[in-house]
């Protein structure tokens, strides 16, 4: 089957898609994005249920005080071009993290838990980092300020200043979109790198690598790029139809999973509008309706995660090449879930690929090649 379409290939109780409807752990998004926090989110995730007061108030001081990074982070990020690709800084970072963590080979639910953690918090602390050394700006010490929550540090520590409740929420409400989606090929990739018992950075590291491509975590930048190429409203219906013409991709439309719509871009569609109405500038909002209008009117394709994150991470002033890794910090919550589940009941997966090739060979010596 190609690309494994509808292949069921574990069972999970962290999230489910059914008739269009995304739940994590039972709870739908739709519930989720009004209510609650991305703690709540992380808590519910990790652990199967939500957290009472206490134990959200332990999360969040325990998320913020693991923050802190290993110095010698700060001089590997020093050491690469300003310019080089910033997901595979993360994920070179993610892996470097590795060497500073003595429970690495520890599997057991603790030292797991701990890990999970400390990754967590640790990721949103190297985005910002990876920001602000590429652009000659000493990185925040996540432990010199007290953060109310994980969407607030790391606005903070990427810009250097107390941000606006407004731009918390949002950002707070796109982790919570963000943070978990079944058996995506990111959270596949991290299932099967545990499955050989290796350790929780290996499988987050080929999470992220995951991540990066176009087809999945990446369209968000690619639909940026896109708004920047049309620039203006009356340039949409000409530009699509090229693309259309060429029977390119437009990016930010279409899901393997959701046929009649992604249940979460209803959500950022609205972010979006929120924010560009509250920056005074609507724009990017929209350009982005008019080609959800002409891509559903000529291809019936709708808008998935990534299409209305980009214009509210515009919005928010974060740099376009930062997107997917603001999506990879929100999905360390699911990816972290998911190998948890794993590690709790492994089996190795290794699944079989049936033969296409030649058969029978007889072997050429050199000389009649
Ligand atoms: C977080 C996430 O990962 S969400 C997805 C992010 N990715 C993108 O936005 C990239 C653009 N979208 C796509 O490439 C696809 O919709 C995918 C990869 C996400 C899912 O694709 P699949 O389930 O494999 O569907 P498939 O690629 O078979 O497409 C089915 C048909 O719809 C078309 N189609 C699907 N998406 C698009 C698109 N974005 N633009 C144009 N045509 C599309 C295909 O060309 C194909 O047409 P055909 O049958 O005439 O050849
Ligand atoms: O489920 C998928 O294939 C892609 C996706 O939307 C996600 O990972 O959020």
């Amino acid at each position: 089957m190609s690309g494994l379409t509808g292949v069921v290939a574990c069972e999970t109780s962290i999230c489910s898609i059914e008739e269009g409807i995304l739940r994590y752990r039972g709870y739908t998004i739709d519930d989720l994005a009004y209510k609650a926090s991305f703690e709540e989110i992380i808590y519910l995730l990790w652990y199967g249920r939500l957290p009472n007061r206490l134990e959200l108030i332990a999360l969040k001081q325990d998320l913020t005080e693991s923050a802190v990074l290993p110095p010698k982070i700060y001089d590997l990020l020093r050491l690469y071009a300003p310019w080089g690709n910033a997901m595979a800084k993360l994920r070179t970072c993610v892996s470097f993290l590795t060497h500073f963590d003595d429970e690495v080979m520890d599997h057991s639910f603790a030292a797991d838990h701990r890990k999970a953690v400390r990754i967590m918090a640790r990721m949103a602390a190297i985005v910002a980092a990876i920001e602000r050394i590429r652009t000659d700006l000493e990185p925040i010490e996540p432990d010199a300020i007290k953060f109310s929550s994980l969407a607030e540090m790391f606005l903070w520590l990427l810009k250097g200043e107390k941000p606006e409740p407004i731009a918390v929420k949002a950002m707070d409400l796109c982790l919570v979109l963000h943070a978990e989606h079944e058996l995506n090929a990111s959270t596949f990739a991290s299932r099967v790198t545990v499955s050989t018992m290796s350790d929780i950075y290996s499988g987050i590291v080929s999470a992220i690598g995951t991540l990066k491509g176009a087809l999945h975590g990446n369209a968000n930048e690619q639909v940026a790029n896109m708004l920047e190429e049309i620039g203006d409203i009356s340039r949409v219906e000409e530009y699509i139809a090229a693309k259309i013409a060429n029977q390119e991709r437009i990016m930010g439309f279409g899901h393997r999973v959701y046929k009649n719509g992604d249940p979460r871009a209803k959500h950022l569609k609205a972010l979006a509008k929120e924010l560009g109405e509250y920056s005074g500038d609507t724009r990017w909002y929209d350009m982005s309706e008019k080609i959800e209008q002409i891509v559903y009117e000529s291809k019936g394709l709708r808008p998935n995660v990534d299409f209305y994150s980009a214009s509210v991470y515009t919005y928010l002033g974060i740099p376009r090449d930062l997107f997917t890794l603001i999506f990879a910090t929100s999905r360390t919550s699911g990816w972290m879930a998911h190998i948890l589940e794993q590690h709790d009941n492994n089996k190795l997966i290794r699944p079989r690929a049936k033969y296409i090739g030649k058969k029978h060979q007889e072997w050429l010596p050199m000389e009649e090649r």
